[in-house]
């Protein structure tokens, strides 16, 4: 998949598959094009070149209800929210399976309550969104994503001002539902929690693949240090066997260079 905006290259080439049913970490730096890589996938732009695939489906190419119904993205804010309370704004995940003139059934109304009961969203249900918390909105946005019942799960930071249970339970969560089956990509900062329930590592640097494989193979001190310029140790968590990153200090910044042949992922 390519992808530029105006003259400059954002995307470049990027071939990437995640395994179906598995939980995907997409990793690298601030502005790798992690966002832009989801948002392409997501149907929410459009690349130049190439296609983003579920199974042998072009997602491109779906009618944009019929894609909702297979493909949902949860971004770190929803805009779209004025005067709605919580149950509504995760109610809206539902949108691609109501008729033109028919209100939520049963089951949507069970989705939507098992859902805010999994993300310990029950007592806020009543409350305005627009007066929740930062923390409080993600578990939202993340909820509202999850109703909608995809096959693939875009999810842009999903535990960025999440707290260490929430992020857990967030995580948790995702792995419980790639486990019914559903497949899941989010976009990652914290590389130890990626490790812990990652099945799936895809590093991007400059809108390149740098690596993608399993984490334990993916994350070695030498990528660490040669995408995000730091200094780290790879430990194994005493309790899991996972990997566990230890940074310690700035290391000299390094140019990302073209040259893919290190990648396990063809870029
Ligand atoms: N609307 C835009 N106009 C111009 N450039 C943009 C726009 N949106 C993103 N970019 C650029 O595209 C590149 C990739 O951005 P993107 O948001 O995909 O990165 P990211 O990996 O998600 O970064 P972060 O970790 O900081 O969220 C960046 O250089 C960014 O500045």
């Amino acid at each position: 998949m390519r992808f530029t905006r105006g003259r400059r290259l954002i995307i470049d080439d990027v071939d990437c598959t995640v395994p179906g049913g598995s939980v995907g970490a997409l990793l690298g730096p601030n502005g790798a094009g992690k966002s832009t890589l989801l948002h392409l996938i997501a149907g929410v732009e459009h690349a130049d070149a190439g296609a983003a695939r579920l199974g042998d489906r072009d997602l491109a190419a779906l009618r944009r209800r019929d894609r909702a119904r297979l493909v949902a993205l949860a971004e770190q804010e929803v805009q779209d929210a004025p005067g709605l309370r919580v149950a509504e704004v995760v109610a809206l995940g539902r949108t691609p399976y109501l008729g033109a003139f028919a209100g939520p059934d049963e089951h949507d109304r069970a989705v939507v309550r098992r859902t805010l009961d999994d993300l310990g969203l029950v007592d806020l249900a009543d409350r305005e969104y627009a007066t929740l918390s930062g923390g409080e909105r993600q578990r939202v946005n993340l909820a509202r994503a999850i109703a909608q019942e995809p096959e693939l799960l875009l999810l842009d930071e999903p535990t960025n001002h999440l707290d260490v249970h929430a992020q857990l339970t967030a995580l948790g969560l995702l792995r419980a539902l790639a486990g019914g089956g559903l497949t899941v990509l989010a976009a990652l900062h914290d590389l130890s929690l990626a490790a812990a329930y990652a099945d799936h590592v895809v590093v991007l640097a400059e809108g390149r693949v740098r690596a993608a494989g399993a984490p334990g193979d993916v994350l070695t001190p030498a990528l660490i240090r040669e995408v995000w310029s730091v200094e780290a140790a790879v430990l194994e968590h005493p309790a899991t066997g996972r990997p566990l990153i230890a940074y310690s200090e700035v290391a000299e910044r390094a140019a990302v260079t073209s040259d893919r042949d290190g990648a396990s992922a063809r870029a």
